[in-house]
């Protein structure tokens, strides 16, 4: 892995542990172009009112694109200079390739590869999902090692990484 000349943010929590508030702040402080990326997909009438309710928080300011699969493909249409994007988040991204049996070192590679390139300004969001006791199903483990990997893959190209717990930030790189 390469010494990072990125200026992408890394933001790392558990559920529910503010990550997402965190980031937007990030994004709204730069006092650039707002983008969210969302990965995350409306499986259920739950997770379409959770959606809606992010969207009326996050307010017009803010231009919203998702994409569960070509997330690269993604940043690459949306990455502009005078820009600042929000991907939220990477766990779900790695579920939907898993899900999907992409070749998940290429996908991985991929992302990393471009962040250096980004002429906006990045802030990535990640569930941490590797704290726990090692899960009996061999798909959780699988997808736990998945994301264990991305995340030091991405915090290496990262100029600054947070790890967010109870809603405050422990600044962990940068
Ligand atoms: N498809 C879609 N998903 C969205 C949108 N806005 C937010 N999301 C998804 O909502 C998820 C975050 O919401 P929650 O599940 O409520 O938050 P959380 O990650 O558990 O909690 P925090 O750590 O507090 O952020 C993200 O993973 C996004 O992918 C949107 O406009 N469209």
């Amino acid at each position: 892995m390469s010494s990072s000349t990125s200026q992408a943010v890394f933001v790392l929590g558990g559920a529910r542990s503010g990550k997402s508030r965190f980031a937007e702040s990030l994004i709204v402080d730069t006092r650039l172009e707002r983008h969210y990326v969302a990965t995350g997909r409306a499986w259920d009438d739950e997770m379409r009112e959770r959606i809606a309710q992010h969207r009326a928080d996050r307010g017009d300011l803010w231009r919203t694109h998702e994409e569960p699969l070509d997330l690269v493909a993604q940043l690459a249409a949306v990455d502009a200079e005078g820009r600042a994007i929000l991907v939220d988040c990477l766990t779900l991204w790695v579920t939907n390739l898993m899900m999907a049996e992409r070749d998940m070192a290429a996908e991985f590679a991929a992302l990393t590869e471009f962040l250096p390139k980004a002429r906006s300004r990045l802030v990535l969001v990640s569930n941490e999902v590797g704290l726990g006791i090692v899960p009996e199903n061999r798909m959780a483990r699988a997808f736990r090692d998945h994301a264990g990997r991305l995340h030091q893959m991405v915090a290496a190209e990262s100029a600054e990484v947070y790890f967010i717990a109870a809603g405050l930030p422990l600044k962990m790189k940068g």
